[in-house]
């Protein structure tokens, strides 16, 4: 699967889903998922041992109806029923620019669909609706949260709102909207049938991000000629499968097991069990091995325990290489001198000596500047920032060249006379203790503070999603903490 996301604001919505009014919006969704089997059925969608159900702050998933061996093909969905850039119905294909992504493109054809006469009806019923979008994805969300985003998920969220805004551009300008504003169809559109032609921004977002949480990844000797991202199809059913990270490390460990395998061949999509199921477990992929930062940017939902999150630390360590300028060792006068040779250039014998780099500029050069993550594998630190302190540490006490020639020593050679020495490697530990002190305290502290103090906020599962996501970070980094000074 390209993508997915939603359990933090699961919990909300299983609070919100109390009310009589949702039981019985949840009834008819069910219906919706039998008619959406009984399709299935016809279009030759084979569930074998597992079924959709509703799952508590899942939405829905997929649950085994017996018990299941390892090595089950629990799901094949025949080619010919995928939705992809070729099923797009002709008109809309016809009126978008031939450039506009195959993401943009497929959330056309769910947008301009004239449902309910729609070919996918039943599909299209049983998606998630716009509230529960809105409720869970921070595109959607409004503006004042964004200061409250992490730094990984800001710029993740930044870059989709510039492909959304360039797709959606690419919608206003195209003639699909301007046929509704003078209600005049051309032949070939009559042809195709009717399309709902008054979608709104809201609306064409609520599809685009549709896609974004239920596209896999799809390549084929006709997709390779996109780019990687494009490779994109839609998948009726086997989009009903939520998503687990799989942790490596811990095959033992019950409910880390990887719990699936997904192919696709010329003729179908299958998915496969890699581990026996007892009968009512639910039945996940994995999307990717995705941090909780994307999680909730792509797919609306946070993991409690996700191995593969993690929290970019740029703040905290920035600053320490700020600090960290290279000192010119004391010359005696006559050295620093400039003398002019014969032809006017520099005396080379004479030369002024060269400052050292900065820390900052020396980790420029060799590509380690910024991109410092924590995470749960490695709780003091990833290798970008172990190297980053050893950068500030050799450029401090005034070691001038030398600090220089020690760093270079450690990146080109692989040479680590801090791991060597048990007094420097406790510098390293101190230092990066102390930048994580100061930025808990000034901003993973102040952001869980400025969240409680936030009452003006349209929808309190926004904001507590937000706060979820800042206690995680203040966990990583106390248990990053507990190693460095334990
Ligand atoms: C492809 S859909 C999976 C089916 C979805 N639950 C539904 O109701 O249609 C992906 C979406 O499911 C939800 N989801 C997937 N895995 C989840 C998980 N482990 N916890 C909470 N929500 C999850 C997220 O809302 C995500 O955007």
């Amino acid at each position: 699967m390209v993508k997915r996301k939603r359990q933090a604001a699961g919990n909300e919505k299983g609070i919100k889903r109390k009310t009589q009014g949702k039981d019985q919006k949840r009834s008819s969704k069910m219906e919706a998922y039998e008619e959406l089997l009984v399709w299935a059925k016809d279009k030759g969608i084979i569930l074998n041992g597992v079924a959709p159900r509703r799952i508590p702050g899942r939405g829905m998933g997929i649950v085994a109806t017996k018990p299941l061996k390892a090595d089950t093909t629990i799901l094949t969905v025949p080619s010919k029923t995928l939705r992809t850039y070729e099923t797009v119905h002709p008109s809309i294909a016809r009126a978008l620019p031939k450039d506009i992504t195959i993401h943009g493109l497929l959330a056309a054809d769910l947008a301009f669909d004239p449902s309910p006469s729609a070919k996918y009806r039943q599909w299209n019923a049983v998606c998630p609706t716009r509230d529960d979008v809105w409720d869970s994805l921070p595109l959607t969300w409004d503006h004042q949260l964004r200061k409250f985003l992490t730094k990984r998920a800001l710029d993740l969220l930044l870059k989709q709102e510039a492909k959304f805004e360039k797709d959606w551009t690419m919608v206003q300008q195209s003639s699909l909207l301007s046929l509704r504003s003078d209600g005049e169809e051309d032949e070939s559109t009559k042809e195709d049938g009717k399309l709902n032609k008054t979608i709104t921004r809201d609306d064409y977002l609520y599809a685009w991000l549709l896609v974004n949480t239920r596209t896999f990844y799809h390549e084929t000797p006709k997709t390779k000629k996109f780019k990687k991202e494009d490779r994109m199809v839609l998948q009726p059913v086997a989009d009903l499968f939520n998503h687990t990270s799989y942790d490596p490390s811990a095959d033992e460990k019950e409910g880390n097991k990887k719990t699936c395998s997904v192919a696709f061949s010329p003729t179908a999509f299958t998915i496969t069990t890699t581990r026996p199921y007892i009968e009512g477990e639910e039945v996940y992929i994995c999307y990717g091995n995705h941090s909780n930062d994307f999680l909730l940017i792509e797919y609306g939902f946070l993991f409690d325990e996700n191995v593969w999150d993690e929290v970019c630390i740029d703040d905290a360590i920035l600053p320490l290489l700020d600090q960290a300028q290279p000192q010119l060792p004391q010359q005696p006068a006559k050295k620093v001198t400039r003398r002019l040779n014969e032809r006017g250039k520099k005396d080379p014998k004479s030369q002024e000596q060269q400052p050292p780099k900065s820390a900052k500029d020396l980790l420029e050069e060799y590509d380690f500047l910024g991109n410092y993550n924590l995470d749960p594998r490695n709780p003091t630190g990833c290798y970008r920032t172990q190297v980053a302190l050893r950068a500030v540490s050799a450029l401090a006490d005034n070691s001038g060249p030398e600090g220089e020639k020690k760093f270079r020593a450690f990146v080109d050679y692989g040479q680590d006379p801090w791991e060597d020495s048990e007094e420097e490697q406790k510098k390293l530990n101190a230092m990066l203790a102390q930048a994580l002190k100061r930025w808990r305290g000034d901003v993973v502290d102040e952001m869980v503070a400025g969240l409680k103090r936030l009452e003006e906020v349209d929808r309190k599962c926004h904001r507590d999603m937000l706060l979820m996501r800042w206690r995680q970070v203040g966990r990583m980094v106390d248990r990053a903490l507990e190693e460095l000074e334990g």
